[in-house]
């Protein structure tokens, strides 16, 4: 109940709505994307931070693994990232899960405003890019309505720079004349819309890069595609049955 929340969480929430519904909600229905920095602040950022590279040094981010993964092609080129799924419960990232926590608060601030209905989210997928040059090529996060329709990411690198590192996020957002370049800066959180409207590249990076990606679910269009993949499931089995 609101009123035995402490003083500051109440301060914490009506930020988090503030920032929904005078940036994000304004920003994504007019451009598609939009990026704040200083979403958690130093201390809470930084323990992100040690607890993500905790994960990098105990090996726990083994290669991007590629929807259908050809053999013989070297991945390194097309997507360079070592990532791993966490749901914020495993002992170790409880300060993800805090930054989760307060992502979802922002997304359902917005809720009802985007002509969505976002019910759910996927797990944090944790990214690594190693800095050798391996970057991520052009595509889109939701090409074929598998029920995505934000992907917010929070970028974790201090005293990121562009010119040096490279590692620039570029969005191509569709019809538009411009591009925009997200620089993966410490603490910054950006959000688009996870289909064809945002085609984006990760460039070559030259320095270690993380980031923690979520994905938001519109019901509607996640509940088509579960039936979509039942339906497909059940006659591709008829058939192999047959
Ligand atoms: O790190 C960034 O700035 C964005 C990188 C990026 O686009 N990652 C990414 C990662 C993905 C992993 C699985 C399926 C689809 C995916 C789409 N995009
Ligand atoms: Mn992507």
């Amino acid at each position: 109940a609101q009123d035995k929340m402490p003083f500051r969480q109440h301060a914490v929430d009506s930020q988090l709505e503030k920032l929904a519904l005078e940036q994000v909600v304004p920003a994504l229905l007019d451009r598609g994307f939009f990026y704040v920095d200083h979403f958690l602040g130093d201390i809470a950022g930084q323990t992100v931070l040690g607890q993500v590279k905790r994960m990098h040094d105990c090996g726990l981010l083994d290669d991007g693994q590629l929807a259908g993964r050809r053999n013989g092609v070297c991945r390194r080129n097309i997507r360079g990232d070592k990532i791993t799924w966490v749901n914020g419960n495993e002992r170790g990232s409880e300060a993800v899960n805090f930054l989760l926590t307060l992502i979802d608060k922002l997304i359902s601030s917005c809720d009802g405003l985007l002509g969505k209905s976002i019910c759910a989210r996927s797990k944090a997928m944790v990214a690594c890019y190693p800095g050798n040059g391996a970057g991520y090529v052009k595509h889109v996060d939701n090409p074929n309505a598998d029920g995505r329709c934000v992907t917010c990411i929070y970028y974790l690198n201090k005293n990121w720079n562009a010119k040096e590192h490279g590692g620039i996020l570029r969005i191509f957002p569709e019809g538009k004349p411009y591009v925009a370049d997200v620089e993966p800066l410490f603490d910054r959180l950006l959000l688009f819309w996870s289909d064809r409207r945002n085609p984006h590249e990760v460039q070559p990076s030259y320095a270690t890069r993380y980031a923690i990606t979520v994905w938001y679910f519109d019901s509607e269009e996640r509940a088509e595609a579960r039936r979509k993949f039942r339906d497909l499931t059940a006659s591709t089995q008829e058939r192999s049955s047959s």
